[in-house]
Order: C-alpha cells, then structure tokens, then sequence
C-alpha cells in the first residue's frame, strides 16, 4: 500500500499514527496535483463568458461528469455543496419547504448535520419528528418505520447509509422499498460510504445522496447533492443563477476538481483499498481482544458484513479516565477520536453511544482507518493503548 508522504510508518520511532479517517483524510498527493493548475494558472469565474472563464466553466462540468457517472446519475442531478452538512440541509429543508412536508422520520443515531436541521424545522413548527426505533447495537427497527409512515402521511425520511461513529450500515435499498411504499421523500447521508462502497442510483430509490470529499482523500469544505430531477427543491442561498438557480455563489473551482479525482481515484483503487482496510480492522480486533481484558466492540463495528470497514468503535472496561486515556493515546503520537455515553445531561458526551445505552462508565475510542493505515501502526496503537490502560486506576 502506497505510504502517504507525511506517513512516519516506517522510519522514525514513536511514530505519528493517524486513525481519525472518519474524522477527515489525508489529501491524496494526485488529487493536489489535479487541483494544482486551478489554483495557479486557470483563475477565470467559471460564469464569466471570455475565455478564462469558459475553461473553468469546462473543467467544472467535466467533474460533475465524472461524478454523474460513477454514482449512475445524470449531470444535471449534481450540485455542488460545501460539504455533507450543507447536502443534508439542502435536502431537508428543500424537501419538507418546498414540498410542504408535515412529517419527518429519522433516528436517534444520525449525524448533527441531520439531526440538528430537522429539529430545527420541528421547532419553527413545519414539521413533527418522529425517531425509528433500534436495538442496543443501532439495528433499526424497519417495521416501526413501517408503521410511522402508514400513521403520518407523506414523509420526508432522512436515514444514514453509514454510522460515523460505530460504523453501522443500513439497509437503504429495503428502506427505499418502505419510503416508495408509502411516497416519502428518502434522503440518505452518504457522507461515510461516498469513495469506499459504490453506489448507483439506479438501483436505490433515493430521492437524495450526499458526498464530502474530505472524507475520501479529497479537499475540505466541498462536496455534492444528487438529487432526483422529479423533486424540485428551492435555494437556501440566495444570488446569482450558479448551479442551475439552486445554489447562488461563485463555485469553488479547485475544491470541485479536486472532489472529482478523488471520487474518480476511489472508485479506481477501491477493491484492493477495502481488502487492505478490512484486514487492519482484523488485525485490530484480535490484537485489541488479546491484549485487553474485557473489551467490547459498540454497535455493529466487529461484524464485517454490517459494518463499515474503516471504521471500528472500541470500549474499554470501566476507568472513569477516557479523557485521560485519550489525552495519553495523543502523547503517543495516536490520533483518534473517542467519547462515552452522557452520565448526566451536563456531560456531552456522545449522543450515539447514549442511545445505544452503552455504560458512561466506559470510554470509548473510535479507531477510524484509510488506504495510508499500515499493519505495524494497528500494532503500534494496540500497544500503546494496552500499555497506557494497564497503568490507569480502575
Ligand atoms: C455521517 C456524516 N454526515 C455529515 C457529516 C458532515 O460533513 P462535512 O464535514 O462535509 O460537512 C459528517 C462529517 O463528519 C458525517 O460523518
């Protein structure tokens, strides 16, 4: 597997272990170079007419191109967003405004960027919400989505393909023949699969799809929405007509570019880098099972088929100390994310970890991994951390 230039992997002792993909990725060396010349040579607006716009302009629609093709979709059902959050606002807020949707379905385990917008729209009274249900590893109840459509009329359904934190896939193909059942709008937050699974929206019944090339090896601060041609959905930007009178404001030229060559890079390699990921994530179960008593894996992140393989959500036996631990697991030069179960509502902890009802006792760490992770760094980390926990009071 090709090291990233910033790796240390291989040469210098304590290494500089990155394991906070779920978080945001290295930007891949070949992607900088695509976005290279947009920076320095090809400054036009892509709207200016003269020739230097019309070059952007080019290059612009050849990366919705791209893009259209590798999620099966038409050009015209790309915009381009500044990332995954403003996809989920767009196909809320489009959706339940412009349709004038009165019911809202998602679940207790969604990203902010969902949950927050819609509980914004109950609060300004468009809409009411209503949460399906799930067991204590995040398996949603399909039957009680079921159910909470039959009771609400047409609904806007905002259901995650991949959980950020535990790493959970959802089935949204028997999601989409529930929501077409019963005429929902089904929005699917993408932000986690986009670039590590394919998706094609000719086999799902998605109204909505969003990608964020941060999480894929691309630039920050960018992304898409596909949107199927039959929901229209009104600007929450207003300005000039860019993307098609949906989105106003000056494209960011070089973040699209660079968005669609990584997108591009991540469909090419995506079979051998999954192999290659999925065999950490083994490597890291049975290292951190061998090495630590009692340790458990959240939701579904140690079941390979219902899980996504870059993703692996780890507690530890009861410490009181995760802060400490994580704080520890940064001197070693680890990068990871981490969190518990709220012990009181004056602790933010992890709302996803809360509604599992994992133990706030425990701490949690999310080992989050990409096509740079080598063996010798899930080795490294287990070592560390089994180090570090052996010395923590209990
Ligand atoms: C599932 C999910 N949705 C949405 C987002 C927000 O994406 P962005 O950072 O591009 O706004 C994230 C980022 O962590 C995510 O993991």
């Amino acid at each position: 597997m090709p090291l990233h230039p910033d790796s240390h992997a291989s040469t210098t002792t304590p290494m500089a272990v990155y394991f906070d993909n779920a978080a945001t990725t290295p930007l891949d060396p070949e992607v900088l170079d695509a976005m290279l010349p947009f920076l320095r040579e090809h400054y036009g607006n892509p709207s200016s007419i003269h020739g230097h716009g019309r070059k952007v302009r080019a290059a612009i629609e050849n990366a919705r191109k791209t893009i259209a093709h590798l999620i099966n979709a038409a050009p015209a059902e790309i915009s381009f967003t500044s990332g995954g959050t403003e996809g989920d606002n767009y196909a809320a807020f489009g959706s339940i405004r412009t349709l004038g949707l009165k019911h809202a379905v998602t679940s207790k385990l969604e990203h902010h960027a969902v949950l927050h917008t819609l509980q914004a729209l109950e609060k300004t009274g468009d809409i009411t919400l209503s949460y399906v249900r799930h067991d204590q590893q995040g398996r949603l109840d399909l039957e009680h989505l079921d159910e909470l459509l039959g009771a609400n009329g047409r609904s806007f359904v905002s259901l995650m393909h991949a959980n950020n934190e535990i790493g959970n896939l959802n089935d949204i193909v028997a999601i989409g023949d529930i929501c077409q059942r019963h005429q929902a709008i089904f929005h699917t937050d993408t932000v986690q699969t986009m670039g590590h699974y394919r998706h094609d929206v000719q086999k799902l019944k998605n109204h909505f799809l969003v990608g964020s090339a941060h999480k894929f090896h691309g630039p920050k601060g960018v992304g898409f929405l596909y949107r199927r041609p039959e929901v229209h959905v009104s600007p929450l930007i207003h300005g000039g007509s860019q993307e098609r009178n949906v989105r106003a404001g000056t494209e960011n030229v070089y973040g699209i570019i660079g968005l669609a060559k990584a997108l591009e890079i991540a469909y090419r390699d995506m079979d051998t880098h999954q192999q290659h990921i999925q065999g950490l994530k083994d490597r890291f179960i049975a290292r951190l099972t061998s090495e630590i008593e009692d340790v458990q894996f959240n939701g579904l992140s140690a079941h390979a088929d219902q899980s996504l393989y870059t993703v692996l959500n780890v507690s530890l036996p009861p410490s009181g100390m995760s802060e400490m631990l994580l704080f520890n697991l940064d001197i070693s030069r680890v990068s990871v994310s981490g969190g518990s179960a709220c012990s009181s509502g004056a602790d933010a902890g992890s709302h996803v970890l809360t509604a599992l009802g994992c133990d706030p006792q425990r701490g949690a760490i999310r080992f989050s991994m990409s096509k740079y992770n080598t063996a010798e760094e899930v080795d490294y980390a287990v070592e560390q951390l089994a180090k570090m926990y052996r010395k923590v009071p209990a």
